[in-house]
């Protein structure tokens, strides 16, 4: 059937099979479509948008290039995926985006057959795509098929050990696998380290090479049509910077770098390296976060993640806000501490903005540390700052101080160094789903001897608990709080010292009493007003620590009440199971207490607002009163009755 001149090309492409007849023009129109669908869907959603953007044409060009899923496509990270599942059979999905029930903002094996590997933290997919490659030369019985293994890591997700660790066994294996290495000078900060000046030198200092340069390096990968001579082809080994990398040294061959924006450098440079490749490849890509929408070109920090926005002006949809975040609640206490104490120092791993620790960076530069994505490297180089005499605040993400915890047992714990841990995005964190959900960091910080562990309630609290541990120096602390907003309290003007391991009653009652470990305290007083209703008020405690525990508090709930039960916003094994233990060890159970620990169930929630993910978890003031009433024996019958 002839095609009408103007029915967008992306209309005619349901999945990436249906690209392979256009033509190179026709693939570079199709990449601009892509782009607007994506700016699109984004503004109605919100999410992420720069990196997705930048990767417009790679994506186009790879799905025209390779045969996905045979071929393993995997995206580092994978907040750039969106222009990928816009292509591989959910367009009409987008909509859905980062929401309950609807498309995940990650690739996700579950979702697709075209998400090989699923991630959100970064810096794995040289790693996987390893495997798949091994896997492919050992015949694995894999459903999709064997191709080609080619992973897609940005410049920042390049700065993590992992991802060197991948690189440094692949060039030893010297299996046939393409690293794509998209190069945008950006991770959500502008990117910081020596290996980011690198990859700035390997572009800035490399004037186009000629092909005489470039045969002294990879030319046993390079493409016939290279070396006959096919004439853009030709151009586009001007474009090449061959040999002596730190890349080459590591086993692989280095094509690049290129303008990842062009088809015409990507498409010659993929057919190639997918006729000719036969060990290990980087191709260097350069590209602009935000690329083709200025609002995000303009400011690719604010254009990495963003609310729903009018296209037209950029403008977020932002609701009012009562309270301040407890970001900002602890930047700001850290900062007011850090005036008074030039010992006081603070590191992040590439999330300056979202831990607040640009505020101090503002400040006092010299003291704030920016290690790039390295959690690993930012624990233990926190242990040697206390080890020699600063106090270190390792402010981290809970999803990402895991990828850190060896170094917190061994680095800090063991050493009893005095690292002050402040854990934000605990508990569950809405939009971005299982992989960013702080559900284990109480069970594993809680778990280590000598360790504090600490929970807000609310942002005041948080504001006590900041002091508390810049007070703190006899061993490693600990300080959860959530994403958001805080619950809009009367705020100190300065944060007190805690007592360590004592808790605080909020509400004398009797018969039932609830501990409650962090922020879901706003819930259980919800839950109190509908108990109070049916003529039950429960005690309620707000424990404060997880560790150490506030044992006087706890017994002697356990002694007055006929039902104890605990909440927390983590995963078993962390505040309930050692309330649970100490119950058990002073023998408290063999006098009938009934004891319940609310903690999310044994399941990885999905993305959805944070009260709906808290309703899938059974953790809202509903769940709290019924879990009340059936401790209690009570018949849930009709309030009015
Ligand atoms: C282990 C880990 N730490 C931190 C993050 C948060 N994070 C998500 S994307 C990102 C920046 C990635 O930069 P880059 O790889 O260059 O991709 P770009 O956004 O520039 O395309 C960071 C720090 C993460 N996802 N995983
Ligand atoms: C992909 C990633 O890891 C970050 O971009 C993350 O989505 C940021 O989350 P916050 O919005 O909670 O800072
Ligand atoms: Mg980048």
């Amino acid at each position: 059937m002839p095609d009408k001149p103007d029915t967008p090309l992306l209309d005619r492409v349901a999945l990436p099979a249906d690209m392979k007849q256009f033509s190179d023009a026709q693939l570079t129109q199709l990449a601009q479509e892509v782009r607007a669908e994506t700016i699109h869907a984004v503004s109605k959603t919100g999410g992420h948008l720069g990196a997705g953007l930048g990767v417009v044409e790679l994506t186009v060009a790879l799905h025209a290039v390779f045969d996905a899923p045979r071929d393993k496509i995997i995206w580092d990270v994978s907040h750039q995926c969106y222009p990928h599942k816009i292509l591989t059979g959910r367009r009409d999905r987008m909509g859905t985006l980062r929401q309950k029930d609807g498309l995940s903002g990650f690739t996700k094996r579950s979702e697709s057959p075209f998400d090989p590997f699923g991630a959100a933290h970064s810096s794995t997919s040289i790693s996987a795509a390893l495997g798949f490659a091994v896997a492919r030369d050992l015949g694995g019985n894999c459903d999709t098929g064997h191709g080609d293994a080619i992973a897609v890591i940005g410049d920042g997700s390049i700065s993590a050990g992992m991802a060197y660790e991948a690189l440094n066994n692949a060039g030893h294996l010297g299996k046939r696998l393409i690293v794509i290495l998209n190069d945008n000078e950006m991770s959500i900060a502008p990117p910081t380290g020596a290996m980011s000046s690198y990859l700035t030198r390997l572009y800035a200092e490399a004037p186009f090479q000629d092909l005489k340069a470039a045969a002294k390096g990879a030319v046993s990968f390079l493409p016939e049509p290279f070396r006959e001579g096919a004439k853009r082809a030709k151009e586009m080994i001007k474009g090449m910077t061959v040999g002596g990398t730190l890349f080459e040294e590591l086993g692989f061959s280095y094509v690049g770098p290129i303008d990842g924006h062009d088809m015409d450098q990507l498409l010659p440079v993929l057919r190639t390296v997918r006729q000719r490749a036969t060990g290990p490849i980087l191709i260097h890509v350069l590209t602009k976060k935000g690329k083709g929408y200025r609002h995000a070109e303009h400011a690719p920090d604010k254009g990495h993640a963003r609310g729903k926005f009018d296209v037209a002006t950029g403008e977020q949809k932002k609701a009012p806000s009562n309270a301040p975040s407890y970001t900002k609640v602890f930047a700001e206490a850290l900062l007011q501490h850090a005036a008074e104490d030039p010992q006081i120092c603070a590191v992040t791993a590439a999330m300056p903005d979202g831990t607040g620790l640009d505020l101090f960076a503002e400040r006092y530069p010299s003291r704030c540390f920016d290690v790039g994505i390295a959690e690993q490297h930012g624990v233990t180089f926190c242990a040697g700052l206390a080890a020699g005499g600063m106090k270190p605040f390792c402010a981290m993400y809970s999803t990402f101080l895991q990828r850190g915890y060896d170094q917190v047992v061994h680095d800090v714990a063991i050493q009893r160094l005095p690292v002050r841990f402040a854990i934000d995005r605990a508990g569950l964190v809405g939009a971005d789903g299982a992989t960013h959900a702080g559900s284990f960091d109480i069970a594993f910080m809680a778990n280590l001897p000598g360790m504090v562990v600490m929970a807000a309630a609310d942002e005041a609290e948080l504001k006590h608990m900041v002091a508390t541990a810049a007070a703190h120096d006899e061993g490693p602390i600990a300080f959860r709080y959530p994403r958001g907003e805080g619950e809009g309290v009367e705020m100190p003007e300065r944060g007190r010292v805690l007592e360590i391991g004592k808790g605080r009653m909020i509400q004398e009652g009797k018969t039932v009493a609830i501990l409650s470990f962090g922020t879901r305290l706003g819930e259980v007083l919800k839950a109190s007003e509908a108990l109070r209703a049916r003529g039950i008020t429960p005690t309620i405690a707000d424990a404060r620590f997880a560790k150490p525990l506030d044992r006087d508090l706890i017994l002697r709930l356990a002694r007055d009440h006929e039902a104890l039960i605990t909440i927390e916003e983590g995963a078993v094994g962390g505040f309930g199971s050692h309330v649970a233990q100490l119950l058990s060890d002073e023998g408290v159970f063999d006098h009938g207490l009934k004891y319940r620990s609310m903690v999310f169930p044994d399941t990885f929630i999905d993305q959805a607002n944070p009260s709906d993910m808290y309703a899938v978890a059974g953790m809202n003031a509903e769940d709290i009163e019924a879990k009340v009433l059936t401790v209690l024996g009570v018949q849930v019958l009709d309030k009015q009755a």
